[in-house]
């Protein structure tokens, strides 16, 4: 599970200094599993114990999803759990949209951003690119802030996401967007916020002495790369991944390495046991 000595190291740094620490989880393929149809997509059985736990044992817990965040609130059951969690004196927090929306259990309202300019027009061109690359029937979801082309259901998936790409880009580009490409999908969204921002927010916010995320996808990269810029500060830092079929590239980055949403939810059992176990002997 750990990568390196060094990694451990740092878990039993962070276990120690858990109750200021942060946790940042990402939503699809981490704590709830992939499928087909994004609609669908419901969190692991499990999460919503093992979150209350952790909600106990850490300083902060944040779900930091590229989703918006009214659908990850549905997917998750997250409105209810968010009471049990508000009920014990604990906050859950949601960073929907890779941080443009945010959402807690205590003020329950979600905070979103008025839609870049330039969306509305890129979406009244896309018929037509998509059905110039071959994908006229890839599943469009609109997210408000953004719009994705998902290809995983389409006969060649592999095929549509590689002509889609560039043409894709050019369009972003031309309307001042940023193309944020994932695991069978392809998103076009203002680049005014990522995971690492939300992350080093945090932190600085919480004055954090620990800090781990846990990710499987691209869009998580910042999240890793600003935990590795805290372990370089001296944090203890943990950056976990969830090793996935379609994405390699989080591999080099991980202290830790799990097993899909059955993995995550393990994990953090084992982290709150661990928690516990440490502040029962201290
Ligand atoms: O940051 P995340 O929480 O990981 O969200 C990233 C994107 O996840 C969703 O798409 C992914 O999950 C779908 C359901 O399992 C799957 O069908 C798709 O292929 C995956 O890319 C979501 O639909 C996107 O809006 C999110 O940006």
């Amino acid at each position: 599970m750990f990568c390196s000595a060094e990694a451990e190291a740092r878990y039993a740094a962070f276990i120690d200094a858990a109750p200021g620490a942060v946790v940042g989880l990402d939503f699809d393929g981490t704590l709830a599993p992939i499928v087909d149809d994004p609609t669908q997509a419901h969190i692991h059985p499990e999460a919503a114990a093992a979150l209350i736990d952790l909600a106990e044992a850490v300083g902060t817990v944040a779900i930091v999803t590229g989703r918006p965040a009214r659908q990850v609130l549905a997917l998750g059951a997250l409105d209810d759990l968010g009471d049990t969690i508000a009920a014990r004196g604990r906050r859950l927090q949601i960073f929907g949209q890779y941080g443009a929306e945010r959402w807690d259990s205590t003020h329950r309202v979600i905070h979103t951003p008025r839609p870049p300019s330039g969306l509305a027009t890129l979406e009244r061109e896309l018929p037509r690119l998509l059905r110039n690359a071959g994908a006229a029937d890839a599943y469009v979801e609109d997210k408000g802030l953004a719009v994705a082309v998902h290809t995983r259901r389409l006969a060649d998936p592999v095929g549509a996401y590689d002509r889609l790409l560039p043409a894709l880009k050019e369009l972003a580009d031309r309307h001042h967007l940023v193309l944020e490409p994932g695991r069978a999908v392809i998103e076009v969204r203002s680049g005014a916020a990522d995971k690492g921002r939300v992350i080093k927010e945090l932190v600085r916010a919480t004055d954090a002495k620990a800090v781990l995320f846990v990710g499987d996808d691209l869009g998580d990269v910042e999240a890793l790369h600003a935990v590795g810029g805290f372990i370089e500060q001296g944090l203890a830092g943990v950056r976990v991944c969830v090793r996935n079929p379609e994405v390699s590239a989080l591999l080099s980055l991980a202290d830790v390495v799990l097993e899909g949403p059955d993995g995550v939810i393990s994990f953090l059992r084992a982290l709150v046991e661990d928690v516990r176990a440490h502040a029962s002997d201290n």
